[in-house]
This record gives structure tokens, sequence and C-alpha cells, in this order.
């Protein structure tokens, strides 16, 4: 017999806040309840008299007065094979619950469901109009770090499996379907979705919970290859420039700028661009400044770069005109792009994990996706300085030091400006033309960081932190 919903409740309590995607890490929970479970077992995965079944669950969990829905594919087995320990939930009675994502003897229902558009309680699967899904592949879960799990089918497929479940349409979906319908070719190819009804406000409404895409098979990601130059230059000898190294990734970064001017431009034409007068410029200006607040009490260290910022800010605030605004990706950085072998792929367009569905569909100036991958080329150059495996140098060596310092400089100047260089010339705004506005941005996106790195990696905060003296002089 399986364990009755309230067990299961009970052991997520513990097992929630040990997952890589789980949101309110650090926060107590006060309460997990089952909201919704769908039987997915067969008619592909008929379960055997030892299981294992398959149950898609939705679970609410509680935290400081909040309520926020997440997604669990939950396996049952009498027998848990030692490859799926890792996995489990909860034992009870001889019954095993676990993590199905990782289970590839159940995950291939996820497929099929999406092959035959089928429906089946709140869920209902949905294929790319034109598009076939081939089924019967085996599936093996990311081990990537993840605020969702990405399950690879064989080498054709990755299907996004959404955890954090908010009513309405995930921006991931949303603009993946209209830059496919544009004909876009700087994302992985579409072939469908899933998603589920919620109750919202007294409403049932649809959510997106999963979405199917071409897996990039021969790809690699543009923080592989940025930190493999990084690591060139820093290994090459003292006199060996930027633009010598044998790995120099300016070439790359200035076809990323062009893309990226690209898919900015298949956005505008499929969501509309609109101007926003000055006062919008303002109201940013001082939603930045709540952030810089908010962030200051959080990590203190912050403090002491806040006055340039704030007047950073201000200058924001003292243009004088309309700004163009639209869709754009909105959590821009080096590990949301591949590199593929016919040019670079942009992915994941769900925005900022920690902010609302509104503030993620807002249309926003495009050049915050630049300052996003900005600010990624920084980190690409900084993160191995210090404080991190990798490179070893001795603290005490200041020489050493002083050149590492400056060929990150010269690293992350070199690849800012063959970025900025091919957006522009692919027909984005010029970066060098927008100062005010683009030093806001990256100054807000390095405040986000500081936030992100205190509270998910805190390893990494010195990678934020020691970028802003540069920022803001
Ligand atoms: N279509 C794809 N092909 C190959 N790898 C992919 C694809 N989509 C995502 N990935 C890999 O999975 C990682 C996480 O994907 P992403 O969409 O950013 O998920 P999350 O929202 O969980 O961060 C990416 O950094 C990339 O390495
Ligand atoms: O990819 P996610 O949607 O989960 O984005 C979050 O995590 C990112 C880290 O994985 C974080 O990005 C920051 O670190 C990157 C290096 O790991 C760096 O390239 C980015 O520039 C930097 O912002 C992102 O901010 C966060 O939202």
């Amino acid at each position: 017999m399986r364990p009755s919903d309230r067990d299961i409740e009970q052991a997520l309590i513990g097992w929630l806040p040990r997952q890589r995607w789980f949101a309110g890490k650090g926060r107590e929970i006060a309460q997990v309840e089952i909201v919704s479970g769908t039987e997915l077992s067969g008619p592909g995965a008929p379960p055997g008299p030892d299981g294992p079944e398959l149950r898609h669950t939705l679970v609410a969990v509680r935290q400081d007065g909040a309520r926020d829905l997440y997604q669990l594919l939950l396996g049952f087995r009498h027998r848990l094979p030692d490859r799926l320990r890792y996995a489990e939930i909860l034992a009870l009675d001889g019954m095993h619950v676990y993590d199905a994502a990782h289970d590839p003897e159940l995950t291939g229902v996820l497929l099929e469901c999406l092959a035959a558009e089928t429906r089946v309680g709140p869920l209902s699967f949905h294929r790319v109009p034109g598009a076939q899904v081939e089924t019967g592949l085996t599936s093996l879960a990311g081990t990537a770090e993840q605020s969702n799990t990405s399950l690879v089918y064989g080498e054709t497929y990755i299907y996004k499996l959404f955890r954090r479940i908010v009513p309405g349409v995930n921006p991931d979906l949303e603009l993946n379907l209209a830059l496919t319908e544009a004909g876009c070719r700087h994302i992985p190819r579409l072939y469908g979705w899933a998603e589920m009804r919620v109750a919202d406000q007294g409403e049932d409404r649809p959510a997106t919970v999963g979405m199917l895409s071409e897996f990039l098979r021969t790809a690699s990601d543009g923080w592989q290859l940025a930190t493999t130059s990084v690591r060139d230059l820093y290994g090459s000898p003292a006199e060996v420039s930027a633009d010598q190294a044998g790995g120099d990734f300016a070439a790359e970064a200035e076809r990323l700028g062009t893309a990226t001017a690209s898919v900015h431009r298949d956005l505008a034409e499929a969501f509309g661009v609109r101007q926003v007068p000055p006062q919008a410029l303002r109201d940013a200006a001082a939603r930045m400044e709540d952030q810089l607040d908010t962030a200051c009490a959080d990590v203190p260290e912050l403090a002491r770069h806040a006055e340039p910022i704030r007047a950073a800010y201000r200058d924001l605030a003292e243009l004088e005109r309309p700004v163009p605004v639209q869709r754009i990706h909105g959590d821009y950085h080096l590990g949301q792009v591949m590199r593929t072998d016919r040019g670079w792929v942009l992915l994941d367009f769900e925005g900022e994990p920690a902010r609302t569905l509104a503030e993620r569909q807002a249309p926003a100036h495009p050049l915050r996706d630049v300052a996003g991958m900005l600010r990624s080329f920084e980190y690409a150059a900084r993160f191995l300085l210090s404080g991190t495996p990798g490179v070893h140098h001795r603290e005490s060596d200041a020489a050493q030091r002083a050149l590492l310092e400056r060929r990150a400089r010269e690293w992350a100047d070199r690849n800012r400006n063959a970025f900025c260089r091919g957006y522009a010339d692919g027909g984005g705004p010029d970066p060098g033309a927008h100062r005010v506005l683009l030093r806001a941005f990256e100054l807000d996106k390095a405040v986000y960081e500081v936030r992100y790195e205190a509270r998910n990696r805190p390893t990494w905060l010195h990678v934020p932190l020691s970028s802003l003296p540069h920022l803001t002089t």
C-alpha cells in the first residue's frame, strides 16, 4: 500500500529544501500540502505487480505566509534499485516514494503523452503544429545547477520540467512559441509543451508545467567556452595579450552580440515595441534604489559601494527622453547561450527566477539583456581570481595578483567591446550611445547578483562584489 498523502507531505518538508531547484531555501516550511495528484503510469508504462508507478503531483508549500506551488513526479516502488537511492523521498511499510524524474522506466510516459496530445485530469499535453514527437527514448535527468529539472531523451529532446509553478503561460514557452513562429534560428526547435489547470483566486487557470525542445547534442555552452578562453589567457606568458592568446573569444562574443540583436528584433516584431515616457525611468531608478537598500541590508559589504551606485541611478532618473521597451530575455548570461554548428542559440527565456510572473513578462529596454551579458563577461573573467578552485596563486604574491587583475580587465573589456559591436552591427541600439542607461542596468544587475550569490552560492559572492569598484568609477 502507498503511504498516505499526509506521510508524503511530512517527508517533503525535509526533502524539498535539499533540492537545488527549490526556491524557498533558508525559510522555514510551515506546511506542505498535496493539491493535485494524477496517475500517469500507462498506457505507455503499465505498472507491473511490483510497480513502478508514477503520480504527477502538485504541492503547495507555505513559508512566511506565502504559498508557492511546486511540480513533482512521484515514483512508487516496492523495491528501490540502488541507482535510484539518491532520489528517495520516503520509505514506509515496504513502499518507496521517490523523485521519478530520475527514473527512465517512468519518464517515457511524458513523451507518449506529448506525442498523443493526451488530456488526463488537470493535465494536457500539446504538440507544436506540424511537429512530430518520437516515443520510446530513454531519459536522463540533467545534473546542472538549475532552477528546474531537465530530462534529456536519447540525444533528441530535452524536456524542461518546470518546478515552481505559477498560473499563466511561462515566458519561456510564450517567447519560444513566438520565436518559433517568427522562424528565428537562434533558439532550439520547439516540439511541444504540457500545462495543467490550477486554482487561482477562485478560478481554474492553465499553468505551463513542461516544455519539449530539440536537444542541442553537439553544442557547448557559452560559460564553458568563455572560461576556457580566460584560463588560456591566464596560463599564457605575461607578455601575451588577450588578442594574441590562442583561445581568444572576441570573435565569438561579437557573433553572440549579433545573434542577440536578431532575437531582440524578432521579439519586437512578435510582441511590439512601445515608447515609455521619462517618468518610467524615474520609476525604474526608484525601484533600483529600493533593490539596493534591500541588498545592503542583506549583504552589508555592499554598503561601501552604495553612494556611486545611487549616483548612477540619479543620472538615469534625469534622462529626459522617452525610451523604447519590448519583450526581452530577462536573465541573460553566458550560461543561457550555446554555440552550435548553426551559430549561437539562446535558452531559458523565463526571466530572473525570483521575480513575479508579471515582472518577468513586463517589457523592458533591450539594453537590459546587453547589460546581463556584459556582467557575465565580468564574471567569466573574475571568478578564477580568488576564492574558487581552478587557479592556484599565493595570496601574498602581489605581482601575480596584479597581473591576473590586469588580465581579467583586459579580457572582460575586449569581449564586452566585441559583443557591443556585434549587437550594434546586428541592428540593436548602440550600447556606446546609451552609457547612462547601460551603466544603471549593469549596476542593477550587479546588485541582484550580490543578493543571488549571498543566498545561493556564498563562495561566489566575491565575484560581483569585487567587480563593483570598476563599475562605480
Ligand atoms: N536545448 C538544449 N540542448 C542542450 N542543452 C540544453 C538545452 N536547453 C538547456 N540545456 C542545458 O541545460 C541547462 C539548463 O537549462 P535552462 O533552460 O537554463 O534551465 P533552468 O531554467 O533550469 O536554469 C543549460 O545551461 C544547458 O546547459
Ligand atoms: O540560470 P538561472 O536562470 O538559474 O539564473 C540564475 O543563476 C545564475 C547562475 O547559475 C546567475 O548567473 C550569475 O552567475 C553566472 C555564472 O554562473 C554568470 O554568468 C552570470 O552573469 C551571473 O549573473 C543568474 O544571475 C541567476 O538569475
